[in-house]
């Protein structure tokens, strides 16, 4: 039996996260489980798994669950509330894995946690790595700890890769070493593709929280339809995969079956192809190095249907002109500059998004917003974790400064 500590439970990632132990029970339990306000789901969650503990970020909402588990028979489930405490449950020592689904840079201490336990971390939160990429490899590194990416892209590059490879994940010296030629990330090119400037200014939250191919967050659905998912991708497989800027190709693929590939000396290009379920990279990460099957997805019929959508589909793919999506230019910039413009880039994301899906902003201002942002605030290079968290709060503080001084 192996235990998860489930950072981010009442999530996207967090329910399919569930839902697999739930198809394995034989294999997986949860002994944490970490969310920040949404009671009702890890109520739901505690009554169906009883982990051992279970910690709310919000006070309020600790005590909320406390008395919902407490009327439900089911005192014995420890409640805690407060980051100091999920970081605890991310390092227990009688746990094997935890699952990083925190969304944006509220996910990284917990993360840090698990990693400085040496833990075997099934990487989702793409924030983290964006804001902390050297110190995130570097103590991956030191505590010896195992990532394995769960981003679909990510971990379909991790699938495509070497045996030898995928074992030192934060130590890889270079992808040449082991033939490899370039990793080529590819992108759907979001719910938006080949809108004009002006009816992009009209989008509404709701029509951007539905991504064409995927059911997901909502942060990380704007972040798609604005590209800036696939620019944080970019940086996020710079640091997984130690790839130079010339070994990483962004590719547009609006099926979402072909989920990125590895290209190698020989001319061979190996990928990852499913249709667009987050559960199999869950599952892969969470049994890896075995495989475990999926019921909903290993029926005949569903096969065969999935086999046409897969392969009868006539898979499409072509060049990005990232000119045409602001936000991959502005990461890959980002990416080129420094690690505090990773983090400036990250926070006046965060924020324009947050803003955008409280209609405050429209959906053309997060880019312009995020570049002005970039311009005009240049920090020192962070040389520990609290500096990544205090450029991302000056960061953060300004682009809300800058939202409404100029934008309401
Ligand atoms: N969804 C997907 O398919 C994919 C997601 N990812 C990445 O995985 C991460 C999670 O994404 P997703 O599941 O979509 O996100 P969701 O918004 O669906 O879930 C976010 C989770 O984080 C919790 N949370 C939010 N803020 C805090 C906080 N301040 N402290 C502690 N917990 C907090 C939420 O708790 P509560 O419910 O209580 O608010 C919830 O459990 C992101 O980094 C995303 O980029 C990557 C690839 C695919
Ligand atoms: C499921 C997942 O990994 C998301 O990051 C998804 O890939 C978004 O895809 P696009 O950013 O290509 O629209
Ligand atoms: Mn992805």
């Amino acid at each position: 039996m192996e235990y998860l500590t489930i950072l981010g439970s009442t999530g996207s990632i967090g329910q399919k996260t569930v839902a697999v132990i739930q198809q394995h029970k034989d294999k997986f339990a949860a002994r944490a489980l970490i969310a920040n306000n949404n009671v009702t789901i890890m109520t739901e969650q505690c009554l169906m798994l009883s982990p051992q503990y279970v910690c709310m970020i919000c006070e309020n909402s600790a005590k909320s669950l406390k008395n919902n588990l407490r009327i439900a028979g089911k005192s014995n489930i420890q409640v805690l509330s407060g980051m100091k405490e999920a970081c605890a449950l991310a390092e227990l020592n009688d746990v094997d894995m935890v699952m990083s689904a925190i969304v944006g840079i509220a996910g990284l201490t917990p993360t840090f946690s698990a990693i400085r336990a040496g833990k075997k971390i099934l990487l989702a939160n793409k924030e983290t790595l964006v804001v902390s990429g050297q110190f995130f490899m570097q103590e991956v590194c030191k505590y010896n700890a195992r990532i394995i990416p769960v981003d679909s892209e990510h971990n379909a590059v991790f699938q495509s890769l070497p045996e030898i490879c995928q074992k030192k994940i934060g130590q890889l010296s270079s992808l040449s070493e082991y033939g490899i030629s370039r990793i080529v990330l590819t992108a759907s090119g979001g719910a938006f593709l080949g809108m004009s400037t002006e009816q992009l200014s009209m989008i509404t939250p709701e029509q951007a929280c539905v991504h064409p191919n995927w059911v997901m967050g909502r942060k990380i659905s704007v972040d798609s339809a604005t590209m800036m998912n696939k620019g944080l991708e970019y940086i996020e497989a710079r640091y997984l995969f130690n790839a130079n800027p010339n070994e990483i190709q962004i590719l547009l693929h609006p099926q979402s079956i072909i989920h990125s590939m590895v290209h190698y000396i020989d001319g061979s290009i190996l990928a990852h192809l499913s249709l667009p379920d987050m559960t199999i990279p869950i599952s892969y990460a969470m049994a890896y190095p075995n495989r475990i099957a999926l019921h909903h997805l290993s029926s005949k019929e569903f096969n065969n249907d999935a086999y046409n959508t897969c392969f009868y589909n006539k898979l499409y793919c072509d060049e990005l002109n990232s000119l045409n999506y602001p936000c991959i230019k502005l990461a890959i910039d980002a990416s080129n500059h420094s690690q505090s413009a990773m983090i400036i880039l990250n926070a006046a994301n965060e924020i324009a998004v947050e803003s955008f899906l409280k209609k405050m902003i429209s959906f053309t201002d997060i880019p312009n917003i995020i570049d002005h942002i970039l311009n005009i605030l240049h920090l020192n290079e962070p040389n520990a974790i609290d500096d990544v968290l205090y450029i991302d709060q000056r960061a953060k503080e300004i682009t809300i400064q800058y939202i409404m001084n100029n934008i309401l």
